[in-house]
């Protein structure tokens, strides 16, 4: 009997893509990730400039972090997008905390002398080196996909502007019969520009396609996903999908993530290049982290969609 094969994210070799630079294919390159963008919202990448020894470092700090006493852990509340998180009852597997501007050496140094007072160089050093390769990837996706819309001119701007922070989860496995024992995260979508995100080994992340189908996401070993937000989806004045997603655990294994999120400072002026006779001007200039402000006092009436419509939509 023919078996068939889930259907699972594209999959983009970004380590290849990035060797076309300045040859004649790098725009076919860079097209390959925008439609992926335009079509799934997401993409699994391969990229193997990050060092399979750094990275399974970062998932042992991960733990390590996580062990840390309560008391200690929610001491991280710098500001909304970083804080701690956990024991929450509609995500009881859940818990995460981030690091504020984590590719740059402030940052990490911040976050790590809050969990460590006495200091822990090993964290310092792995997170940092982690967050500034994660960063680059960041950067090179945002260049290839401002230049397949012929925007390539503001990149540099953009990239000064851009503010990231990592952060970990934890994931605790399936529990049968707690109430949403099932549930990592809820149904969202990631409200700055690019998402990065990192697992070990144990699947659980799904996202659903624009026809409403479910992906259950297999990601290959090493591999990232790479994932739009509302600010894109305005940004590309409509034409990136920020997909809804969510984890949800079914093994008996726990599940550890870690994920890079970009945000914009400033304001994000949507550029005449991605607005053509087939795509009016469907948004206004908007500041992302008033976007995020909008999305968690929960003014949206859809709070597990997209809230760029609504928070900087032109209504007609
Ligand atoms: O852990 C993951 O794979 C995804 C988590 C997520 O979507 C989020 O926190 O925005
Ligand atoms: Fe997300």
């Amino acid at each position: 009997m023919a078996s068939q094969k889930a259907p699972n994210l594209p999959i983009i070799d970004i380590s290849k893509a990035k060797r076309t630079s300045g040859t004649p294919s790098w725009l076919e390159s860079c097209a390959t990730i925008r439609h992926a963008l335009e079509e799934y919202g997401c993409f699994l990448a391969l990229y193997d400039e990050i060092a399979s020894k750094l990275k399974n470092e970062v998932f042992d700090l991960a733990r390590e972090l996580f062990d840390l006493p309560l008391e200690t852990k929610i001491k991280n509340t710098r500001n909304m997008i970083d804080g701690y998180i956990g024991q929450l009852p509609n995500a009881p597997l859940h818990e995460s905390t981030g690091i504020t501007e984590a590719t740059t050496d402030e940052g990490v140094e911040y976050f790590t002398n809050l969990m460590w007072p006495t200091g822990n160089d090993r964290f310092r050093n792995a997170i940092s080196s982690y967050a500034k390769l994660v960063g680059e990837l960041e950067n090179l996706l945002n260049k290839m996909v401002f230049e397949s819309y012929g925007a390539g001119k503001y990149i540099e701007q953009h990239i000064e502007s851009t503010t990231c922070v990592l952060r970990l989860f934890s994931y605790k496995p399936f529990q049968e019969g707690l109430e949403n024992g099932e549930i990592g995260t809820n149904i969202h979508t990631d409200k700055g520009f690019l998402s990065i995100i990192h697992q070990k080994g144990v699947n659980g992340l799904r996202v659903q396609t624009r026809d409403g189908q479910w992906i259950h996401v297999d990601f290959p070993p090493d591999s990232f996903v790479i994932m739009a937000g509302d600010a894109y989806e305005a940004w590309s004045n409509g034409r990136i999908y920020s997909a809804k997603h969510q984890v949800i655990m079914t093994g008996d294994q726990p599940r550890y993530s870690v994920i890079l999120f970009s945000f914009k400072e400033g304001t994000v002026e949507i550029p005449e290049e991605v607005v053509d006779e087939e795509h009016p001007l469907q948004y206004k200039p908007f500041e992302n982290m008033e976007l995020l402000q909008y999305y968690y006092s929960g003014t949206p009436s859809d709070m597990s969609g997209s809230a760029a419509k609504s928070f900087c939509g032109i209504t007609a």
